[in-house]
């Protein structure tokens, strides 16, 4: 790797990790080691990608909920964005109607959420999409997960919101991602990968998608500029 790397994005589930949502540990020290800036932006709650980011070593720059939650650690600078009461309003609904989200009583997907809600994929999509709709949200089914976001933040408005921080460009990062979540940073990104794993979306938004799935597929994503 040279001065030449450019800063990556890059999503957790499904490219970090395998189906079952467990890391590769080969992708580590790659982040670990990565010579530009590297940002996590994911649909998960904040905790999960700053653990990540402890657990490497590296600075904590990260996108969660699908850009509803964006801290820098270099600016100490945590942005809130989306409408909760809404999606809160939403899970509510859904249980009224005698659906359940999906994840126990604890539930830590949805423990730590700020902006954003989750429910399981088992759980029927059609009466959520209705609710979230008549609220002015979206449902992003990102094959790990039923997001019901704020259509007015994403990966995209997370990763603008980082540059504005660091005084950098959505136009000079790599972005690595698999599913329809990641959209929005991949039109804005340099050069956006898609994993082989990826859902149409992702595929179709690709500048370039890897032979190879989840962590060897990330792998494969970054070697060009590892050579
Ligand atoms: O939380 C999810 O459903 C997906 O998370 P990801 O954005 O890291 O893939
Ligand atoms: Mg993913």
């Amino acid at each position: 790797m040279d001065s030449d790397t450019p800063p990556l994005i890059v999503d957790i589930d499904g490219t970090l990790t395998d189906e079952s949502r467990a890391i590769d540990p080969r992708v580590m020290p790659v982040l670990r080691e990565w010579p530009a800036r590297v940002v996590i932006a994911t649909g998960k709650a904040i905790p999960f990608p700053i653990a990540l980011c402890e657990f490497l070593g590296i600075e904590r720059t990260v996108v969660a909920e699908n850009g509803g939650v964006v801290f820098v650690e270099a600016t100490d600078e945590l942005r809130l964005e989306g409408d909760h009461e809404a999606a809160l309003a939403v899970g509510e609904a859904y249980r009224d109607l005698g659906h359940d989200l999906g994840f126990g009583q604890v539930d830590l997907a949805n423990r730590w959420r700020e902006t954003e809600l989750v429910v399981s994929l088992d759980q029927p999509l059609e009466p959520l999409e209705e609710l979230a709709a008549a609220r002015g949200l979206v449902v992003l089914d990102t094959g790990f997960a039923y997001h019901v976001t704020d259509p007015v933040v994403d990966k995209g408005t997370g990763l603008e919101a980082v540059c504005a921080e660091l005084d950098l460009e959505p136009a000079e990062f790599l972005a690595v991602g698999d599913s329809v979540n990641d959209a929005q940073m991949f039109d804005l990104a340099g050069e956006a990968v898609a994993v082989a794993n990826a859902d149409e979306t992702a595929l179709e938004r690709a500048d370039r998608v890897t032979d190879a799935s989840y962590g060897d597929g990330f792998l494969e994503a970054v070697a060009p500029y590892r050579d």
